[in-house]
């Protein structure tokens, strides 16, 4: 009898994973229909032995100081502030837009108060910003707008930015100094032998087995457990009792180059052209050193594996429904990016797991508390006489 049964060894699944084993000692079984463990987060050395992201570039940020120092127990870490180039009016310049990309763009050398003056002199006003096009238009204008933000929007989601919501665009800051860093968070690296080998580190206990290749309907009604994290679609789940929830999924066309680098940045977008997004050279981020270079271009389309639930209204309120039905199933933890639908980075998934984690062990305390006999009270003076041990790492 399992403890546990988790569906799905990305970040949720592998962080309730190992809590659950290493603290409350509990009897996991992880399985994954992929034949891997890291969810899209999986990195592997390819047949040039160059570490690549399967899925397209994972960088880890986060403000959170203890995602960081947890996720630190089963990875050191390598320094990385990531920075992003992107393809405008046949010139390379930074993107979020900052005080080098207007020079860049307009041949100007402004300062950063006249780019300030600028950008204010271009931006619409929008009384509600409701919208991913309100976002950026209301702080940059139009023209720029259409140059870096709407035909990207266009090719990621199959939508115009004005039918997204304005968290999408909201992701990507404009700055008027000189600051060409894709995030600010305090915390910016990446684990330095790589993803999957941290999962390997947090799922490498005797309390958790690993079932990989394996759909978790086929295992269900054969295995006992007492409870079910969840990490799959929501929707999946209930057998899209309300109708198919819209993800956004991509293709990924790997390539290695017999040079040693290939872009100027670790990343390049390309807005206007093209009908991959961006292409992205993986020694840039790990730091490795290769004479030969790997690099992946992200093809977005509707159908195939779901990476990215679709924020705006109408979709919201569909899994809304799904939400209803799965607060109200007994024993069944829903948790991460695809079981909640939400549009999280993986700090934020790692968050959300570390509470329903936490949220479990008070439900499991509080059982434990209801069995205890009512009428001795010796259990309590006993609690206080003897000093409880702390919890072990
Ligand atoms: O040039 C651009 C860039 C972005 N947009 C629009 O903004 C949306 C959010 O962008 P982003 O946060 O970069 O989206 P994504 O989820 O793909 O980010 C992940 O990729 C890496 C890294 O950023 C790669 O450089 C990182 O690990 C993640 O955060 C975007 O969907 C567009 O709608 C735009 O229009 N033009």
């Amino acid at each position: 009898m399992f403890d546990y049964l988790i569906v799905g060894a990305g970040f949720a699944g592998s962080v309730l994973a190992e809590r659950l084993a290493t603290r409350s000692n509990k009897k996991v079984l992880i399985v994954d229909k992929r034949n891997h463990i890291a969810g899209n987060a999986y990195d592997h050395y390819n047949e040039d032995g160059i570490l690549v992201h399967k899925y397209g570039p994972h960088i880890f940020h986060t403000n959170a100081k203890d995602v960081f120092e947890y996720l630190s127990n089963f990875t050191d870490w390598r320094p990385y502030e990531h920075w992003v180039l992107a393809s405008v009016d046949g010139q390379h310049v930074p993107i979020p837009i900052n005080l080098d990309t207007i020079n860049k763009l307009y041949g100007t050398n402004m300062t950063s108060f006249e780019v300030d003056a600028f950008l204010e002199s271009l931006a619409e006003e929008i009384p509600v910003i409701k919208t991913s096009e309100d976002v950026v238009v209301s702080k940059v204008g139009r023209e720029l707008y259409e140059k870096f933000f709407r035909n990207y929007t266009r090719k990621q989601w199959g939508l115009d930015p004005s039918e997204l919501d304005k968290s999408v665009t909201s992701r990507v800051p404009t700055r008027t100094n000189r600051d060409r860093r894709y995030f600010t968070d305090t915390y910016q690296a990446m684990p330095l032998h790589g993803y999957t080998k941290m999962f390997e580190k947090m799922l490498d206990h005797p309390n958790i087995k690993v079932m990989l290749n394996t759909d978790y309907h086929e295992i269900v009604n054969m295995i006992p457990f007492k409870e079910m994290i969840f990490t799959g679609p929501v929707d999946e789940y209930f057998d899209y009792k309300f109708g198919k929830l819209p993800y956004r999924s991509l293709e990924f066309k790997h390539e290695t180059l017999n040079k040693e680098q290939h872009l100027e940045a670790p990343v390049v977008n390309y807005p206007n052209e093209h009908l991959y997004t961006r292409i992205t050279e993986f020694k840039a981020l790990t730091g490795q050193t290769h004479p030969k270079t790997s690099i992946v271009y992200e093809y977005p389309k509707a159908e195939g594996d779901p990476y990215y639930p679709i924020p705006r209204l109408e979709n919201a309120e569909l899994y809304n429904k799904y939400k209803k039905l799965a607060d109200e199933t007994p024993n069944v933890h829903f948790v991460g990016r695809l079981a909640t639908y939400k549009y999280y980075n993986m700090d934020q998934v790692v968050a959300q797991a570390l509470t329903l984690y936490k949220k479990l062990t008070e439900k499991g305390e509080e059982a434990q508390k209801a069995k205890k006999p009512t009428i001795t009270g010796s259990a309590s003076i006993i609690d206080k006489l003897v000093p409880r041990a702390p919890a072990k790492e």
